[in-house]
């Protein structure tokens, strides 16, 4: 995949106004913000699991139609953190569930990006964590326990690395290499 790296890049106004119950006031400088374009896209188009506004240091990882070390990660503290998870955009299974989901509201995780599928939706929307993922699935992911832990990846046309930042909306998902503060 052709993956653009940060750039500093133009926000529209409307962007900014609605996005800045979040991020009020950044926009009056240069930050070298990466946005993950149409990332909620197919089935989820319009639903916000979970939480509608969420933001984090990121954790990464990359899988594909495998979940045993998603969710060993859940099950960790997640002091604020939120997990982005490379699932290679995989429709055929669902890397993430209920009972991680759970895990990991309960953990302290501010959020899970996904790309790939979940399932569980309903299980899902009551917890108070932000979830975020391409679409759901009705079958489980493999458990085999193959994956990269903390690698640099590349999801919906933007490179993410492990230690950056995300911020999450109803209107999309923004990450920047640093923290963004007003
Ligand atoms: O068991 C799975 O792999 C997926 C699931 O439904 C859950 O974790 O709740
Ligand atoms: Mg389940």
């Amino acid at each position: 995949m052709n993956c653009k790296s940060s750039f500093n890049r133009n926000i529209s106004s409307d962007f900014e106004r609605r996005i800045s119950n979040l991020l009020t006031g950044i926009f009056s400088e240069l930050h070298p913000i990466t946005i993950l374009d149409n990332f909620t896209g197919w089935g989820l188009q319009d639903m916000y699991l979970s939480e509608e506004v969420f933001s984090g240091q990121i954790v990464t990882l990359k899988v594909f139609e495998d979940n045993v070390l998603v969710r060993d990660f859940l099950e960790e503290k997640g002091n604020g953190r939120v997990l982005v998870v490379d699932g290679g955009a995989s429709l055929r299974c669902a890397i993430l569930g209920g009972n991680p989901v759970q895990q990991a509201q309960n953990n302290g995780w501010a959020g899970i990006v996904i790309n790939g599928c979940i399932r569980d939706v309903d299980e899902i929307n009551g917890c108070d964590i932000g979830v975020r993922a391409l679409a759901s699935h009705p079958m489980k992911a493999n458990k085999k326990g193959i994956g990269e832990k903390f690698v640099p990846v590349c999801m919906a046309g933007t490179r993410i690395c492990n230690g950056e930042w995300l911020y999450a909306d109803t209107d999309g998902i923004l990450v920047s290499p640093t923290e963004l503060s007003n």
